[in-house]
């Protein structure tokens, strides 16, 4: 029987855990933080553990060019986590304006001058804030996670920055973005097309709000979202608890894949 939870001041049905499906026939695609890794006091702080590494490298090679990472980071970002197994898996990243495949190489639109214009007024404000600026190939965020109070302040001015240079406002946990168009859902369909995912059941893993892009995607293409974390309203069909029961559910697919 479902659990019931309170989902944005109503009452709901909680998700199931997800089954697990046959991995000859599934592709994973992967939010990073807070799905892959817990998250920490700032950007740069994530722990990449070995056995994390040591999982995606199984993952990947149990299920051959059906393994991808769709986050918020940038592809540098993510190599800086990843090392050398980065370059051998699908990667959409900045919110999936930035790919990454074996097969197709790397896809980085233009850093354009509105966006550093944009970085800088971030910047600007973080400093008189005392609040973490982080920049990436296509984006730049403030962070806010040691000081909460500021969730409104912070919020408001990345979407005046993002309207003012006509680039995209993009919340986040304790952090407000902006940065080029594009959205998980657009990442995951462009690297399902690669021909290594023929014939594949898409699985879309993640927490945050930029991941309902990708559970809804997901689901067209014939397959399914998991919420990793709290119940929360969500397009996922399945959830998670958290980035433990995440790495469990993977590890038992590799069994399967035995
Ligand atoms: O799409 P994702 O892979 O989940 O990336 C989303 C953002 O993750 C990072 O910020 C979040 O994680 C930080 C480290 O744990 C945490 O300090 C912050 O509060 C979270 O919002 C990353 O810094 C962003 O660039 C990503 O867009």
């Amino acid at each position: 029987m479902r659990e019931r939870a309170v989902i944005g001041g109503m009452d709901a049905p909680d998700l199931i855990a997800p089954p697990l499906p046959d991995p000859a026939t599934t592709a994973l695609f992967l939010d990073f933080d807070g799905t892959l890794v817990e998250l920490a006091a700032r950007p740069e702080a994530v722990v990449v553990e070995d056995a994390l590494l040591a999982l995606i490298d199984r993952l990947a090679a149990a299920m051959p060019g059906r393994v991808a990472i769709v986050s918020g980071r940038s592809v540098a970002q993510l190599d800086g986590f990843l090392g050398t197994r980065g370059p051998l898996l699908a990667i959409a990243a900045s919110h999936g304006a930035e790919l990454r495949t074996p097969a197709n190489g790397h896809s980085l639109p233009g850093r354009s001058p509105a966006l550093d214009a944009a970085a800088a007024e971030m910047a600007a404000f973080a400093t008189r804030n005392d609040i973490v600026f982080e920049t990436k190939s296509l984006g730049a965020a403030l962070h806010y996670r040691a000081r909460p109070e500021l969730e409104a302040e912070a919020s408001a001015a990345a979407a005046q920055v993002a309207a003012t240079h006509g680039l995209t406002f993009q919340p986040g946990k304790m952090m407000a973005e902006v940065r080029l168009p594009g959205d998980k859902g657009a990442g995951l369909r462009a690297l399902f097309a690669d021909e290594t995912m023929a014939g594949a059941t898409p699985w879309f893993f993640g927490d945050d709000v930029t991941d309902e892009d990708g559970f809804a995607a997901a689901a067209a293409l014939g397959g399914a979202g998991v919420l990793i974390g709290p119940a929360r309203a969500t397009q996922a069909r399945y959830r998670l608890g958290g980035v433990a029961a995440l790495r469990d559910w993977l590890a038992a697919l590799l069994e399967q894949a035995r």
